[in-house]
């Protein structure tokens, strides 16, 4: 039921056998699903238990100092305290460099801890890496396989690609100030493009299929969950399925999870190669902060397909 696709040894080699059977699994799951789960040899159970560690460290830190996360956009910083959503805190580090260059998780980590915190600096930025190294794999994959390579290094780089990170905690029900709530994260898409996600072992992310129905993710150890969002669902031309999800906690102890979202920094259009009779243009091109922006709106959050009312034909 749940697509899960190896990305590792020759599958991960582009240009071999393995990459174009792997590739084309994931433009189907993209497809059908819009996730899946990736898995992958990178981590060892050692640094998976080092982040989850160090997310737990910067958790327990007072909220006067997570509060000093603060963002221009209000969905970049940190987010926490919402009646809506009592079990769920968040901090984002947002930067475009954030792939190549150590600067802003350590500025981060300072504004947490003036004076240093050098093994929560290393772990977080070795996971933005990884991370963000599979969001790059996934997205060279969806382009292949709809024979747009041509533009991918016109569109998936470092001036036009932003990165945010956000690290995420959902306490065990019972623990917030509403005892009966196990809601962790309201049922959303994502306005990324890509979202790759690495959890604790503690499971709670539920997807909703295109038939309606919710079902519950179960992480493999050393997996990440790859979910598209509604700019890759808008560049494909509607192709690519930005599934809503959400989190609920069942279990008896804490969900951590980090993630990579990934941004498109100016005007997404769709390619004219994914428009044909078969598929008409289906939007006007976008940027995300308007979306985000239009999605803060009081239209927005009523609106039953955010995009197509933002920005349909
Ligand atoms: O933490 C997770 O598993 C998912 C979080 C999420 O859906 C989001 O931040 O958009
Ligand atoms: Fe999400």
């Amino acid at each position: 039921m749940i697509p899960v696709i190896n990305l590792t040894g020759e599958n991960a080699k582009p240009g071999t056998s393995s990459w174009v059977s792997a590739r084309e699994k994931v433009k189907a799951a993209m497809e059908e699903h819009g996730y899946f789960l990736a898995i992958h040899d990178q981590f060892s159970s050692e640094a998976s238990a080092a982040v989850t560690e160090a997310l737990k460290e910067v958790f327990d830190l007072p909220l006067e100092v997570k509060k000093r996360n603060v963002s221009d956009n209000p969905f970049y910083g940190y987010r926490g305290q919402k009646p809506s959503m009592p079990l769920y805190e968040s901090l984002g580090v947002f930067d475009a460099s954030l792939a190549r260059d150590i600067e802003p998780i350590r500025s981060f980590t300072n504004l947490m801890w003036p004076s240093g915190n050098q093994s929560f600096c290393e772990i977080m930025n070795y996971f933005v890496k990884k991370l963000s190294d599979v969001d790059r794999m996934v997205s060279r994959m969806i382009y292949e396989s709809y024979g747009l390579e041509k533009y991918y290094d016109r569109d998936w780089n470092v001036e036009s690609v932003a990165y945010l990170f956000r690290m995420m905690i959902y306490r065990v029900p019972g623990s917030g100030d509403d005892q009966y709530s196990n809601v962790g994260c309201l049922p959303h898409s994502d306005k990324t493009l890509l979202t790759v996600i690495h959890q604790n072992e503690v499971n709670g992310y539920q997807v909703k299929t295109k038939a309606g129905e919710w079902i519950t993710v179960d992480f493999p150890p050393s997996s990440l969950l790859i979910t598209a969002g509604d700019s890759l669902s808008g560049w494909s031309n509607g192709r690519i399925y930005a599934p809503v999800h959400q989190v609920i906690m069942r279990e008896k102890e804490a969900r951590y999870t980090l993630g990579t979202f990934s941004f498109h920094k100016g005007t997404i259009q769709i390619p004219k190669e994914l428009v044909d009779d078969e598929h008409p243009l289906l939007y006007k091109p976008f940027n995300v902060e308007g979306l985000l922006e239009y999605y803060g709106t009081e239209e927005g959050q009523q609106a039953p397909d955010l995009l197509k009312a933002y920005c349909g034909v």
